[in-house]
């Protein structure tokens, strides 16, 4: 029996970083996922493979093997989602170690180590082989690291006893409520890995899709009724969520006051945007009013980015240039590179679009746009294998 679980990768619309210290956010689902796909293999195979196809890196451990690494550490297998302690981390560093993990790669690592945990703790030591891919860029903003947690959980619960499913259906298939939680809570414990500080943000909108509000670890789904385009442009300005984070807290503890009311003033945008994309446009006049109310949030928002340090000159860069078409632009995740969001107004002309990706393009940034809201984490069962 082979399983495959997709997961969504999300925008921030607004409240990146905010979120961790517990202010609002809010978040979007997009139409670009991170697929795995998952087979058991018979016990006599006794080996579990990985295959990253994204990053060109493949691992096989014998299951005897891994036994060994974590048997003094007692057996993860756990049926409540538990976090991996530091010294258990160390024992699955020993595992990839093993595996001579290139050196130029070595800030992957840790997606290895949150696979590692996830797998035996969910599904104990049963031979498997795991194929992840992604149609998201990693690290770049986006959510990767949540789509791969939630997609890795997603396919490890549906062939573990924690959830009952219907392998009968064909096709892609959601979860229930009380299961979606549970892969929301596996996932969680995976970004912690990767992440080192998640605000669980990003594993939610995930798991649940569409467009959610985000505050100390409670999720509330936001009913969006504005057609909501966004040019989202990859500056491949390479950056890691977990450095962004710790940056921003040590910063906040070195001037506590000031960066509160940033904060504050971040989560009063966030509202306004949740407030906003929920009202129903009566006309035109009233659409476009929004829309530049839109515009001007994000313009607010990356200022006040800008000043907890996580923009970039890359992205100076894109919200100069759009900015000659008087377009708003904000970054997206946690910053420092990666992607940034440009709002298209509903009446914006092809030709002034094309001529902005044409500009941003002669930078060797990539432009590309992706549908917004959608829903979460959804599997699919083969019964071919
Ligand atoms: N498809 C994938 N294959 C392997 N590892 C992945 C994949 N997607 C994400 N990862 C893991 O997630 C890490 C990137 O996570 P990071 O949080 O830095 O970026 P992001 O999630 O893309 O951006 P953000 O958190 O700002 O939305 C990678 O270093 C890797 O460990
Ligand atoms: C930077 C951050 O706020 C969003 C990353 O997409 C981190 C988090 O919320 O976990
Ligand atoms: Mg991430």
């Amino acid at each position: 029996m082979e399983v495959t679980a997709r997961a969504p990768g999300k925008i921030i619309l607004a409240g990146e970083h905010a979120v961790v210290h517990g202010y609002t956010a809010v978040a979007s689902s997009i139409d670009l996922y991170t697929v795995v796909s998952l087979r058991l293999r018979s016990e006599d195979e006794d080996t579990v493979k990985l295959k990253l196809n994204d990053i060109g890196l493949d691992f096989s451990w014998s299951v005897g093997r891994i036994k060994e690494v974590l048997s003094h550490l007692g057996s993860p297998f756990s049926s409540t989602p538990t976090s991996c302690s530091l010294e258990t981390i160390k024992s699955l560093a020993t595992l990839v170690d093993e595996q001579s993990f290139p050196e130029t790669k070595i800030g992957l690592a840790s997606g290895v180590y949150a696979f590692l945990w996830l797998y035996t703790s969910i599904l104990g030591f049963k031979p498997a082989t795991v194929t992840v891919s992604s149609e998201l860029p990693v690290g770049a903003g986006l959510g990767s690291s949540a789509a791969y947690c939630v997609s890795l959980s997603a396919a490890l619960l549906a062939l573990s006893d924690s959830v009952k499913l219907d392998v009968s259906q064909k096709g892609w298939s959601t979860f229930k409520e009380t299961e979606a939680e549970l892969v929301n809570k596996w996932a969680f414990e995976g970004e912690k890995i990767i992440h080192g500080r998640p605000s669980g943000v990003d594993n939610s909108v995930s798991t649940f899709g569409n467009v959610i509000k985000f505050k100390s670890g409670v999720m509330t789904r936001v009913d969006s009724n504005m057609p909501l385009k966004m040019l989202i442009t990859n500056t491949k300005v390479g950056r890691d969520t977990k450095a962004l984070v710790a940056n921003v807290s040590a910063r906040k503890s070195r001037h506590p006051d000031a960066m509160c009311s940033v904060l504050n003033a971040i989560e009063a945008i966030s509202d306004e945007w949740s407030t906003i994309i929920q009202s129903h446009a009566v006309d035109d006049l009233y659409l476009s009013a929004n829309e530049e109310k839109l515009g001007e949030l994000m313009e607010m928002n990356q200022g006040l980015l800008l000043s907890i340090g996580v923009s970039h000159a890359s992205i100076e860069n894109v919200l100069q240039t759009s900015m000659k078409y008087k377009l708003a632009s904000k970054l997206t995740g946690a910053g420092g590179g990666g992607c940034v969001l440009t709002l298209l107004p509903t009446h914006i002309s092809g030709e002034v679009i094309d001529k902005l990706v044409e500009e941003l393009g002669s930078f060797g940034f990539q432009c590309f746009s992706a549908g917004i809201g959608g829903k979460g984490v959804q599997i699919s069962f083969d019964h071919s294998s």
